[in-house]
């Protein structure tokens, strides 16, 4: 994979040690109920979750289990119905104030890419700051062209979406959301259609991302080997209502590279987090039959 020379001239992705702990997603007591005068689902109860700054945490649990409930309350595109979110100290989202607003120190990447298919690579990563206002077109160019060569992604910075594969895209897609340097990157099972050759590179290129920035993780997964690879932390959460079931410390040491994933310390830690995910699969189908019969 490709790492290029760092790029500070024209604003870098590139963060001082002092920053690395920016970011850090304080989660307490949060209850989501959707349409409580209607439907009245309750995705989830009172869930709370600690990540650091700097932290690359995981989040496996059942399907409809409210894993996206979570992230989007974060992101500010759902309210919550009680408890609080903050980000670095600060409310995102809490009594007084049920939704979190939107913001480019949060930004988002859906498993169903996103990208303007009529812009360029370059420019889909340009757009943000530009609509935002915060680069003019050329210097916002500039750095989408050198935080793309960062990801091994130089050659291909003129080609449309379409003409390029889908792991360049998804590439594409996390560097457009690291221009707008973002406390934390939030993600939605962003590999999930993905073949295991592709996904191995996505993840060595996620990996190379975050050892050079350092930026928050907020990364929802149902694949196991995915989440001790990649994380620090992987949060087991229960079937619905969402809360935190366990947590399992990831301690393999940064940079990581692939060969770890043959090592007993990989194998023992997916024996635990296969334990507590089976589980609450089992209570999920259970639960599932219960609604059906
Ligand atoms: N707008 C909504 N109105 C009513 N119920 C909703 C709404 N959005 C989600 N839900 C329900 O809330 C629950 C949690 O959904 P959520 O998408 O958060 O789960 P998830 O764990 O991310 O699922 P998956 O792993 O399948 O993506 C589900 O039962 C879902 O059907």
């Amino acid at each position: 994979m490709n790492v290029s020379a760092p790029f500070s001239e024209a604003g870098t992705p590139h963060k001082k040690p002092e920053q690395a702990l920016k970011g850090a997603i304080s989660i307490r007591n949060v209850t989501k109920i959707y349409d409580p005068e209607g439907v009245n689902v309750m995705a989830v109860d009172n869930a709370s979750m600690e990540i650091a700054g700097g932290e690359v945490c995981m989040i496996v649990g059942p399907s409809g289990c409210g894993k996206t409930t979570l992230l989007n309350a974060i992101a500010g595109f759902h309210s919550i119905t009680s408890g609080e979110i903050r980000l670095d100290g600060e409310l995102l989202c809490g009594p007084g104030k049920p939704k979190a607003k939107q913001g480019a120190d949060r930004m988002v990447v859906f498993q169903h890419g996103a990208l303007f298919p009529w812009k360029t690579l370059a420019e889909n990563v340009a757009y943000g700051p530009i609509v935002q206002g915060a680069l003019s077109k050329s210097l916002a160019m500039e750095k989408a062209r050198h935080m793309l060569a960062d990801a091994g992604l130089g050659d291909v910075g003129n080609k449309y979406p379409g003409e390029v594969s889908s792991g360049m895209a998804r590439r594409a897609e996390i560097v457009r959301a690291l221009i707008n340097d973002p406390k934390v990157l939030l993600l939605d099972e962003p590999y999930r259609a993905m073949d295991a050759l592709t996904k191995s590179i996505m993840h060595e290129s996620l990996l190379e991302t975050y050892d050079r920035t350092k930026v928050t993780i907020f990364f929802i997964t149902h694949d196991l080997e995915e989440a001790i690879f990649l994380g620090d932390k992987v949060h087991i959460v229960t079937t619905r209502p969402c809360q935190l079931k366990k947590t399992v410390n990831v301690d393999i040491p940064r940079p990581r590279s692939y060969a770890v994933q043959s090592s007993e310390q990989f194998r023992v830690l997916m024996e635990e987090v296969n334990e507590a995910v089976h589980e609450e699969a089992i209570k999920a189908f259970e639960a599932g039959e219960r609604e059906l019969a």
